[in-house]
């Protein structure tokens, strides 16, 4: 078997490559000893004509060709029919050529591990498919040299033709009838075995497995099995048959027992079956340990070649090399002794890191947790914006629908307008020309208007220049006027004099007497005053008294009956009161007993209503009233003073200082 020396044993299949990383450079194919690639392109295009490949394939198109492992599975089946079974549906590329390797690793055949071809490696890839080929022609070899045994013993019983050229182990068995023809079983057997005996390649091994496979398949053993399958098993050498093929062709003799009617025979079947099925078990478990341990085995012996290497190079090194070697080593133990105390900081650190990993983990999920509620509330958000977006999506299509709408309506209501403004222009075109009409008319009017304007204007500066002369004439009347205040104002002293004289003429002393109309609640009662006479006379009478006391006259300057108002007693007393802007002293005082209407008079009942003034109030207004009037001409100095008269004692009412409250005020 011919195996490069890079590649070993290991627990990934019967052949792989040292390690992946330091490929060793790839040998040119030539070189390799199994022919070129050139040879197995021929090969292959033999075995499947479709593929029709050219001579001249690379090894990448070869590669591409192969990498689906259909043909690897193809010519596997043809160097041993039905080991792959290509009828179920695999996967593509590493399903076929998975299972090719697996089969390849059953029949102990080399292989390439699966990254070889994945990865372009192709020398081991080309290598295992020249194995196949060997194989694959020394099968043919060897049938041929079979069916030339078979000739020989079988010469004047099988029609050749019947079987045809083709290496096929149908050629190569003998059906039910050929073997009553041929009772002489032995001698085919005899052949069978030293044909299988002859080899001792596994591949020979295996073949012998198939064709008992093939022979199962075929029915061939049923004719035979009953009697002759002990000496059948013996004489095919079982030994070297692989145990996949016995445990298969024990399973398909039991199987047939089975299928048969004796009772007997069934259940020794089946228990043998549930035996046989426990010892396969068993048996495989062995060959997987076995595998195991041959890894194994490779593996240490790989290390231990190292080792003896290493061992190698330091036998043939000279003492002093081996002293600076063990100072070395010295060096190295103590650089070792920092090291591992460096490994202990180190390992603190690393303790200490992990409690922090711990804190962050714990900070990360809490963290994470923080992030979920925040993704569940911005899903809630978002599931509200959206319902929001829905909302409105749905109200903007109403509103859509309602401007959609409107906009009809506004179309129709332009086109109503449109109509309506063409006729109201046509209107308007024949007001426009009513209006020029009118404009020409009014133009013509204005400018008569002009013309009446000038004539005005002309009439207006007459009318200036006579007013201006008017004017003047009125200034020399004005300054006769100026000239006669400047007279009125001496009249008007004069007058005041004459007026003052009249009132000394009607007595510096007056007395007035005012009648009381009766109060509410006393109108029952009976009058006394009988007679009130123009000149100020009054008679009252009072008819419990006697004679000439019932009636008595009272004689006054004027006396005001029950319906004289406060302005008609107000009127007698102004002209005296007016003196006092001319320098008089003037007093007036209201006399009577209690309840006769002396406030009323004097005062008023209320001051909210100019009606109701009394005479104070009238007095002080009309005095006010004439000082403004005579502003321009008299400026008046007015104080006030209020004062009580009360038991003879007379005070002002209106001082703050207790001692200047009695007469004489200082
Ligand atoms: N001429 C009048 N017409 C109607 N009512 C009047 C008239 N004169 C006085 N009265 C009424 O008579 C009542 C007494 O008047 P008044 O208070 O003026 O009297 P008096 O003389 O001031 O009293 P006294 O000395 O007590 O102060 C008041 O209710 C007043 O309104």
């Amino acid at each position: 078997m011919n195996v490069q020396p890079q590649r070993k044993r290991n627990e990934m299949g019967i052949y792989a490559r040292f390690g992946s990383i330091a490929r060793p450079k790839e040998p040119r194919f030539e070189d390799n000893g199994y022919g070129s690639v050139k040879s197995l392109v021929e090969w292959l295009n033999n075995l499947f004509p479709y593929l029709n490949l050219p001579s001249e394939t690379t090894e990448e198109e070869l590669r591409d060709c192969l990498i689906d492992g259909t043909i690897f599975c193809s010519i596997l089946n043809k160097l041993r029919p039905g080991v792959i079974d290509m009828r179920t549906g695999f996967r593509p590329s590493a399903d076929y050529l998975k299972r090719f390797l697996d089969a390849m690793d059953e029949m102990g055949l080399l292989r390439f591990v699966l990254e070889d071809i994945q990865q372009g490696y192709m020398l081991p890839v080309l290598q295992c498919l020249g194995t196949l080929k060997e194989h694959l022609e020394n099968a043919d070899i060897y049938s041929r040299k079979r069916w030339e045994v078979r000739e020989v013993e079988l010469s004047n019983r099988v029609d050749q033709s019947q079987h045809g050229s083709s290496l096929n182990l149908d050629n190569f068995v003998v059906n039910g009838e050929d073997k009553k023809k041929n009772p002489n079983k032995d001698t085919y057997q005899h052949g069978l075995i030293s044909s299988v005996s002859s080899e001792s390649s596994p591949f020979l091994l295996l073949d012998a497995g198939n064709k008992l496979s093939e022979m199962l398949k075929q029915g061939f053993y049923a004719e035979f099995l009953d009697d002759n399958i002990k000496d059948l098993i013996k004489s095919i050498s079982v030994d070297n048959a692989s145990t996949h093929v016995l445990f298969r062709f024990l399973n398909q003799i039991l199987d047939e027992s089975i299928d048969k009617k004796d009772e007997h025979a069934y259940h020794m079947a089946r228990m043998l079956k549930q035996v046989v099925q426990v010892i396969e078990q068993r048996v495989y478990a062995q060959v997987e340990n076995l595998k195991d341990q041959n890894n194994l085995c490779s593996v240490c012996s790989g290390k231990y070649q190292s080792r003896l290497k290493v061992l190698e190079t330091l036998a043939s090194w000279s003492t002093e090399e081996i002293e600076a070697l063990f100072s070395h080593l010295k060096q190295i133990k103590m650089d070792k002794t920092g090291i591992e105390e460096k490994v202990r900081l180190k390992e603190k650190d690393l303790t200490n890191l992990k409690e922090e990993k711990r804190s962050l983990e714990n900070e990360n999920s809490a963290l994470k947790r923080e992030l979920e509620t925040l993704k569940r509330i911005h899903e809630e958000h978002c599931l509200q914006i959206e319902t929001q977006a829905k909302e409105t999506n749905q109200a903007l299509e109403k509103k859509t629908h309602d401007l959609e709408c409107y906009l009809m309506d506004s179309n129709k209501r332009v086109k109503q307008l449109e109509s309506f403004s063409e006729s109201k222009l046509e209107g308007w075109k024949k007001k426009e020309e009513t209006f020029r009409i009118f404009l020409n008319n009014h133009q013509r009017a204005l400018q008569e208007l002009r013309t009446a304007y000038a004539s005005v204007k002309q009439e207006v500066t007459m009318t200036k220049k006579r007013y201006g002369e008017e004017f003047y004439d009125l200034g020399v009347e004005l300054e006769g006027v100026v000239h006669a205040a400047d007279n009125y104002h001496s009249v008007l002293v004069e007058n005041r004099k004459l007026y003052n004289e009249v009132q000394d003429l009607k007595g510096n002393i007056r007395v007035y007497c005012r009648v009381r109309p009766f109060l509410p609640g006393q109108c029952k009662k009976l009058t006394t005053v009988e007679h009130i006479g123009e000149n100020g006379e009054l008679l009252v009478s009072n008819p419990t008294k006697p004679g000439k006391d019932k009636n008595r006259i009272f004689k006054f300057n004027k006396v005001f009956g029950q319906a004289a108002s406060q302005e008609e007693v107000f009127l007698d007393t102004r002209p005296l009161i007016r003196t006092v802007l001319d320098g008089f002293n003037v007093c007036i005082f209201a006399y009577g007993q209690t309840g006769s209407g002396k406030t009323y008079t004097m005062s008023g009942p209320s001051i909210s209503s100019k009606e109701d003034w009394g005479v104070n109030y009238r007095a002080l207004h009309d005095l006010f009233h004439i000082a403004q009037n005579r502003k321009g001409s008299m400026t008046y100095e007015i104080g006030v003073q209020m004062v009580e008269i009360y038991n003879e004692q007379v005070r002002d009412l209106l001082t703050c200082h207790g001692s200047q409250k009695r007469y004489p005020f200082c």
